[in-house]
């Protein structure tokens, strides 16, 4: 299969199913037999086109009678995809754009292939007009332009200003860079980045995290020798500073609430040198899988992958722990940079969950000995579901205060008052909430 065929299965799925980018992308690409090139190409429609839904919907329904929202989703998908092709990227001929999409009209909606070369053929003509978003209205003009649902942006502007949130949208644009996180149990990061470095990857260290190295060219992981070998691990900066901040002893009892795929649990067990021990829980049988390959993969002896809802309060484990990580399920708005789809979430899917997240903090609470610490982290930037929840569980809970966090220097004015606020645009890092509590009776 060609990469713009599989470029548009993974779109389809993802419409269809409301599936997530990488899951999918995951799915269609496991046991496929493609050149690098064609997984680039298809990887890259992909994402530009999830990227840019709504800009690129606007630009068909300016040109075409028949709206978007009553067009079948093959049409509308390739339409989107050959438009992205003509006015994105470069290395594609205006002349494959077009004819490489209509082929692929003919194979799944024939019908509709002399309207879709129309419009392509229009798109050419009038690119320079084309591209123009006439809009007045700012916060139309913004949802228009980086396509996002308007809730988003107002709330942005809300909270942050609008230069902030223009600024934030752009950088929410850009390509994120790909960390890794060497595991310091069987190599160090001089050594890994010299044996990555003779397989072509590019290595830079990342200074305030000893074990994080940036890389580039680093593709089709899986497969990759050293990766297999557990030498390292993918994980974003902002995600190990959560580990950075815990700083747990060795020998300590954990408990991570929230675990899954398991780069936090793992981090801290790496931590805390495959000694004492760290449960690690999620309420989806299927993603304590992944935590359990990791494990596996990295070489830990010290975790226990477990299945529970924390949201129920799990009589047995109050009290027993030295540390306790809620790393809760979020909206995701630190992270839209690596899943584009988080910009088209309903208000609506995400009323419920200030309320999961303070039950799961509450719950988790209880289970921190005297003199234990609890972190309360997201990878979302809006404090309804960050510093909010943690002022609400405080006053509640006399017995517990945020302690000041020095194992790190990113936010320096609130990291003193015992949190940080983590935003692409400022730290270059995925938007992140990490909170430190100290239990103090
Ligand atoms: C932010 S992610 C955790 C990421 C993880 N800590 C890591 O570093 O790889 C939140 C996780 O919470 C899980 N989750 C959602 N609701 C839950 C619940 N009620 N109880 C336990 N886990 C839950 C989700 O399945 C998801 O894996």
């Amino acid at each position: 299969m060609r990469a713009r065929e599989i470029g548009f299965k993974v779109l389809y799925d993802i419409e269809k199913n409301n599936n997530y980018s990488n899951i999918s992308i995951n799915k269609h690409f496991k046991d496929l037999d493609i050149k690098d090139i064609d997984r680039g190409l298809a990887t890259e429609l992909i994402y530009g086109v999830i990227e840019n839904k709504y800009y690129l919907d606007y630009i068909i329904n300016k040109l075409s009678k028949i709206k978007t929202k009553k067009m079948s989703a093959y049409v509308k998908i390739l339409l989107r995809m050959g438009i992205y092709q003509i006015l994105f990227l470069d290395s594609v001929s205006d002349y494959a754009a077009v004819n490489e999409t209509v082929n692929l009209v003919k194979k799944y909606d024939k019908r509709s292939s002399g309207f879709v070369n129309a419009i392509l053929r229009n798109v050419i003509r009038g690119k320079d007009n084309i591209k123009t978003i006439e809009e007045k209205d700012k916060l139309k003009y913004l949802s228009i332009k980086y396509s996002y649902n308007p809730w988003i942006i107002k709330n942005c502007i809300e909270k942050f200003g609008i230069e902030f949130t223009e600024d934030l949208l752009e950088a929410n644009s850009e390509k994120p860079s790909i960390y890794i996180r060497v595991n310091t149990l069987k190599i160090d990061r001089d050594t890994l980045m010299k044996q990555l470095e003779d397989l072509d990857v590019k290595c830079y260290k990342v200074s305030g995290i000893e074990e994080a190295i940036r890389v580039e060219n680093l593709k089709n992981i899986e497969n990759n020798k050293l990766f297999k070998e557990g030498l390292f691990t993918i994980q974003d900066i902002s995600s190990m500073l959560v580990g950075k901040v815990i700083n747990p002893s060795e020998n300590s009892k954990v408990i991570d609430v929230c675990s899954a795929p398991g780069g936090k649990s793992t981090h801290i067990a790496t931590l805390m040198k495959n000694t004492g021990n760290v449960v690690s829980r999620d309420i989806f049988e299927h993603k304590l899988k992944l935590i359990k390959s990791s494990v596996d993969r990295l070489g830990l002896k010290n975790i226990e992958v477990e299945k529970f809802d924390a949201t129920r309060l799990d009589n047995n484990s109050i009290e027993k722990f030295d540390y306790v990580l809620a790393d809760v399920p979020c909206s995701g708005m630190g992270i839209i940079r690596r899943k584009p789809e988080i910009k088209y979430k309903e208000e609506k899917e995400i009323k419920d969950i200030t309320i999961i997240q303070k039950k799961i903090l509450d719950n988790a609470s209880r289970y921190v000995k005297i003199g234990g610490i609890i972190v309360y982290s997201t990878c979302t930037i809006f404090d309804t579901e960050n510093i909010d929840i943690v002022k609400k569980f405080i006053e509640e809970n006399e017995n517990f205060e945020l302690v000041k966090i020095d194992e790190v220097n990113v936010d320096l004015e609130n990291q003193e008052k015992g949190y940080l606020k983590i935003y692409p645009n400022i730290h270059g890092m995925d938007g992140f909430f990490i909170a430190k509590l100290k239990r103090i009776r």
